[in-house]
């Protein structure tokens, strides 16, 4: 059954229960199959709860990555950041600024004036020869730290390719269409810490946000968040609307390059992080989150997806490698 999890200025997110797809008989699948699609065809947003992933496992992960991020910033320096093509490790606040420019200059002049307040370790496909993980030493806290994110990696990894089979079954294609393009599962995990913030940083400098508007880049993110709030999506009439935390549920939304597969009829939709919309004190609480960015193996090659077409010149993209365009977009923020 469906509702909606979010629903002002035009903007309906629905909140979709995924079970009904990964176990149910061929109706319920096929009508959540279309809720699905529906939601990304119009909001670019869903809300899935009955996930795969146990409250346990989630509960871990966001424990396991909130000691990563209470080492001292010398050891998490360590681990940092390198290059695009790598996309792997540590980002200091204010390392990367998500938004929409792409020409550098016009980054750096963003950045300069205001850094996201976040701070995140990116972690890749584990076993890339040449493009190594960056692991934290495992001692005290933090022993288990590889394994437990290994472990999420590849649940992650199976529930890109349960979402794209029910695109998949929405589009009237066979249900493993996309399965040749997740099976890699060229994917990063995201762990994100929002730092605890003066509310007054935001009052003095209104353009201040924790994470600047953006779209994402790949074929879907999967997006984990605490209860704090802060997360919001541009709505269709250009107002950014709360995609308020809803507990045991999966943000998924759609990127750029599923929005291009799709011939446009997927929307990547701009969203961002702002300060929560209320609390007492001083300072507003740490956020945590955890994004999964899932990606059509890099050595595919994105050209529209069948249906989305009805002659060669409907198509309103070249064909692409997926890793040059993803490679592409993350030259352009860091
Ligand atoms: O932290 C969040 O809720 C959103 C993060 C996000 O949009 C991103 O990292 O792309
Ligand atoms: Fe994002």
């Amino acid at each position: 059954m469906e509702s909606a999890a979010v629903k002002s200025e035009g903007l309906v997110i629905p909140l979709i229960d995924f079970s009904a797809f990964l176990n149910g008989n061929p109706e319920q699948r096929k009508e959540t199959a279309k809720a699905i699609l529906h939601g990304f065809q119009t909001a670019g947003f869903i809300y899935l709860k009955g996930l795969p992933i146990s409250p346990e496992t989630r509960k871990q992960v966001f424990a396991t990555s909130a000691k990563y991020f209470r080492l001292p910033t010398e050891e998490k320096m360590k681990h940092v950041w390198t290059t695009p093509e790598a996309n792997r490790g540590y980002s200091a606040p204010g390392r990367e600024k998500t938004t929409q420019l792409t020409d550098i200059n016009d980054v750096k002049k963003l950045r300069e004036g205001n850094p996201d307040i976040k701070e995140s370790l990116e972690i890749g496909r584990e076993g890339e020869p040449d493009l190594p993980n960056h692991w934290p030493e495992e001692t005290g806290e933090l022993v288990g730290f590889k394994s437990t994110m290994l472990d999420f990696h590849d649940r992650c990894k199976e529930m890109h390719t349960e979402v794209m089979r029910a695109i998949a079954v929405a589009m009237d294609l066979d249900e493993k269409f996309f399965d040749g393009f997740t099976d890699v599962g060229d994917n990063t995990l995201r762990l994100l810490h929002y730092p605890e913030v003066r509310k007054d940083v935001f009052t003095i400098n209104p353009g201040q946000v924790r994470a600047g508007a953006h779209s994402d880049y790949g074929s879907i993110t999967l997006l984990f968040q605490d209860q704090r709030g802060g997360l919001q999506v541009k709505s269709p009439t250009g107002v950014f609307v709360d995609a308020t935390p809803i507990e045991d549920t999966c943000v998924v939304n759609a990127g750029d390059l599923l929005a291009r597969w799709s011939n446009d009829t997927i929307k990547s939709t701009i969203h961002r992080v702002v300060e929560p919309p209320s609390g007492d004190g001083d300072v507003y609480p740490a956020r945590y989150s955890i994004a999964y960015f899932c990606n059509p193996n890099f050595k595919s090659y994105i050209e529209a997806i069948p249906g989305t077409f009805a002659t060669e010149t409907d198509k309103k993209y070249a064909g692409i490698s997926s890793g040059d365009y993803l490679v592409q977009r993350l030259a352009a923020t860091y």
